[in-house]
């Protein structure tokens, strides 16, 4: 699903407007009945709704829902903030065809007035301000906002199409906006929307259609899209019936040092579920026994440096062109001095996309310029941590998605940022992000089950786009069907790999 600006999105109501019969009233028509159809399977029976009304087409929304809301017989108050006398047209005729119904339903709020009374029942509707925000909130709206959000814990607080004050396209960070539990947006995401520093402004986002025409929903390009399980089918490749274990590639993971030889295991069993032919873990001696009682069907090569691996370059030839299709580095496998010069070497030898994670991305961090040295279109894995140790600290998330971006294409490599919605920067300068994924992932070890995921089904002949994309989403979806099968506090790293099958088995069913 694309991501547009809020230029992008009047366009497309523009472009609605001009090319069907539909008006653009009749447009804010169905934005109102989708919402109230949202709110009503929501909260239903027993509640009343508090809708709180801007001067523009936002407020039109928070009218037209008011009045839709109450023909379906439920109890709705539009409270309208005269901050002043500049109401758009489609707000003015939201206006009179409330004033037409209900006594008493339409209530002005004007800057010396007190915040409304609400009853036990109440649900808020924040309909400020959406994507016509220009300045910061002040003086009136500013109160209101503030009183809003110190009734958040008593109230659900639901956004029509953004949290007021919050802007779609840049930071907010130090703003004052609406902070809602819910928000409704509609036909397409806004980056706002996937930003760490919204995640308590945007709550859940639910979007809703309400249609805008399809011609330029699909034509019009941009940077930034959510993965959705359209583009999976698309990536996806069945399994072939007369194929053998030579045809999903023979994938060499280096991870692993003494204490931490688990992330080794854990990457192994993660890159074994994605699906690869044959797997080689390179480990120090340490985790010999450890590797070859845990994961059976891998083979197993021992470095001779005792509790890290400080010799791996000579597991490839020297011209790169050895037996394995993929390289994966990085999961435990320390930074000591040694180690970091054994990564320089196979960097000398390898050309070759490879998967980077964890101490691999310290080692980085530490001696930036082997990032020129890197092979193309390789995939690098930071969490913010490791990506503000290779490419130091930003502002806000914005500038430092700009910044993930502008290192994709500088080095031509793959950036994933993981978190929320883990964000893939690519070398042409798109940006997916992923929206599968649960916080019960926040648990040591879910980073090398990605690592292991990644090589897997990078060595079966996915493309480096591709299997970024297919990776981070598999890893989300078998976190989220292991957290449904046990709850976010007890899934563990473990737990995510059981579950690599079963994500497996949605995308095999949809197709
Ligand atoms: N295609 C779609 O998705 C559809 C979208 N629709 C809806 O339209 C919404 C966009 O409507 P919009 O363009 O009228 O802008 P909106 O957000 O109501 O705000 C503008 C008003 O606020 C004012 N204002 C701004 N900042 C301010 C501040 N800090 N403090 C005070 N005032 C401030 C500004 O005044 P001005 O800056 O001109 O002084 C103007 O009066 C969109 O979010 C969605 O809900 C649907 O109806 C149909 C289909
Ligand atoms: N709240 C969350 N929502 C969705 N995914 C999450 C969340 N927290 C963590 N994850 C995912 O879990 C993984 C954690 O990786 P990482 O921090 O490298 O873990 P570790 O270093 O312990 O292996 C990432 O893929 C990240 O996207
Ligand atoms: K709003």
């Amino acid at each position: 699903m694309k991501i547009f600006t809020a230029d992008q999105v009047r366009a497309a109501d523009a472009y609605t407007i001009e090319h069907t019969p539909i008006t653009s009233l009749r447009l804010m028509e169905k934005a109102a009945t989708q919402c109230t159809q949202w709110l009503i399977g929501r909260y239903g029976a027993g509640h009343s709704f508090h809708i709180f009304c801007g001067a523009g087409n936002n407020g039109g929304d928070g009218l037209a829902t008011t009045r839709l809301l109450q023909q379906h017989g439920f109890e709705a108050k539009a409270y309208l903030l005269h901050y002043t006398d500049k109401f758009s047209a489609d707000n003015r005729a939201n206006q009179a065809a409330l004033r037409g119904g209900e006594a008493a339903s339409l209530i002005m709020l004007q800057p010396e007035d007190a915040f409304p009374e609400l009853p036990t029942n109440a649900i808020i509707v924040d309909a400020l301000f959406g994507t016509g925000i220009s300045r910061p909130l002040e003086g009136l709206v500013a109160q209101t906002v503030q009183h809003i959000n110190a009734l958040q814990d008593q109230y659900p607080i639901i956004a029509i199409d953004l949290p007021s004050g919050l802007k779609a396209d840049e930071s907010s960070k130090d703003l004052l906006t609406v902070e809602a539990r819910h928000t409704l947006s509609f036909e397409v995401y806004k980056l706002a929307f996937v930003l760490p520093e919204n995640a308590a402004r945007v709550g859940e986002v639910h979007i809703l259609p309400i249609g805008l025409h399809r011609d330029y929903l699909t034509q019009t390009p941009t940077r930034y899209q959510v993965v959705d399980m359209e583009m999976i089918h698309r990536i996806y490749k069945p399994r072939l019936p007369f194929s053998h274990k030579g045809t999903y590639g023979h994938a060499l993971l280096i991870a692993g040092s003494y204490g931490k030889i688990g992330a080794a295991v854990l990457s192994a069993q993660a890159c074994l579920h994605a699906g690869v032919g044959l797997l080689t873990v390179y480990v120090p001696e340490c985790g010999y026994n450890i590797i070859q009682s845990t994961v059976p069907p891998a083979m197993c090569l021992v470095d001779d440096g005792g509790q890290q691996s400080v010799q791996f370059h000579e597991a490839v030839t020297a011209d790169g062109q050895g037996k394995y299709k993929t390289v994966a580095i990085g999961p435990g496998l320390g930074t000591s001095g040694d180690t970091a010069k054994a990564f320089e070497k196979l960097l000398q030898r390898y050309h070759d996309p490879m998967v980077i994670d964890a101490d691999a991305l310290n080692i980085l961090g530490a001696e930036r310029y082997l990032l020129e040295q890197v092979p193309k279109h390789s995939l690098l894995t930071p969490h913010p941590k490791e990506f503000e140790r290779m490419f130091g600290p930003s502002g806000n998330d914005v500038e430092r998605l700009e910044k993930l971006s502008a290192a994709a294409q500088q080095y031509s490599l793959y950036i994933l940022l993981k978190g929320r919605y883990t964000a893939i920067a690519t070398p042409e300068g798109q940006v997916y992000f992923n929206n599968t994924g649960n916080a019960g992932m926040a648990t040591g070890g879910s980073g090398d089950v990605l690592t292991g995921l990644l090589a897997g089904i990078l060595a079966q002949g996915y493309s480096p786009e591709h299997t970024m994309i297919l990776g981070v989403w598999l890893h989300g979806l078998a976190g989220d069907l292991g957290a449904a099968a046990m709850s976010q506090e007890a899934l563990t790293a473990s737990g995510i790999v059981r579950f690599i099958g079963p994500a497996y088995l949605e995308i095999a069913g949809a197709k």
